[in-house]
């Protein structure tokens, strides 16, 4: 899953899409690198992030969608969490939902079940704007899990069938480093779940704090835990250096292979 942002302040390359036709450019070297999903975000998630508002959002996700979805054969997934650009996206072609909120926001799920679209359900606690501020759990992957459990049952008896929900434990959303590497190393527990598995760790700041590497640095780091995650169940890699993660993935795959 390769990552265009289309927000000027995102954590990792802010700004640099905001053009349709950079955005293009981009979502295109991403397909050509391998990439099989483009997952677009409208709204920064990143803690501290301002919110954004409804029409902010339609204005920046919708031509993106529309314009991929004419230009390029791609499986396009929109991170929102807001109904109408649920609905909208849906609307002008995305094939999946990525909801960093889990489709908690009032109408979310309706508008979800409504669109048939797969989605992915993502544990966060609280909002990007405090969920740093000092984060807690008895049981990190335990209680993840049971958030994962809980909307996944949540999606069900909205309408959203088992066979379309994909889950995701959220690494950097309201977790401390010490929560993000537990997480990863108890990954392979979310099997339980029996659904697939996404990821997201790409140059989060996990990799600043324990390589001390900035943003633009932390390429080693994110492959290394995107070979992890694979190797403990996870099915999709949500990437910003697609090339580099597809051969890190391929890898991983073909010693799977060799059992
Ligand atoms: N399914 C899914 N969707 C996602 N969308 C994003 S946006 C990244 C937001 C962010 C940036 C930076 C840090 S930090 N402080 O750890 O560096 C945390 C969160 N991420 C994910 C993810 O993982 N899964």
């Amino acid at each position: 899953m390769g990552v265009l942002n289309v927000t000027p302040d995102s954590f990792s390359d802010g700004g640099r899409y905001t053009s349709l036709d950079a955005a293009l450019r981009q979502a295109e070297q991403m397909l050509a690198d391998g990439a099989a999903i483009i997952d677009v975000g409208g709204e920064s998630t990143r803690p501290g992030a301002a919110p954004v508002s409804e029409q902010q959002e339609l204005d920046r996700v919708i031509p993106v969608v529309e314009a991929l979805h004419r230009e390029l054969d791609a499986l396009v997934s929109v991170d929102t969490s807001t109904p109408a650009v649920i609905r909208a996206c849906a609307d002008a072609g995305a094939g999946m939902i990525n909801d960093v909120r889990s489709l908690r926001r009032p109408g979310a799920l309706e508008a979800a079940a409504g669109t048939g679209l797969p989605v992915c359900v993502m544990h966060m606690q609280g909002e990007p704007g405090t969920m740093q501020n000092d984060p807690f759990y008895e049981d990190v992957t335990a209680e993840v899990i049971a958030f994962l459990e809980q909307r996944v049952a949540a999606c069900v008896d909205a309408g959203i069938p088992r066979d379309k929900l994909l889950v995701d434990p959220g690494f950097g959303f309201a977790k401390t480093v010490q929560h993000n590497l537990r997480l990863l190393a108890e990954l392979s527990q979310l099997a339980r779940l029996e659904l697939p598995l996404l990821v997201g760790l790409s140059r989060k700041s996990l990799f600043g704090k324990v390589l001390d590497r900035p943003v633009e640095q932390r390429l080693a780091g994110s492959l290394a835990a995107a070979v992890m995650c694979v190797e403990r169940g996870a099915r999709i890699v949500r990437a910003h250096d697609v090339k580099e993660t597809v051969d890190g993935v391929r890898f991983a795959h073909a010693v799977h292979r060799s059992l």
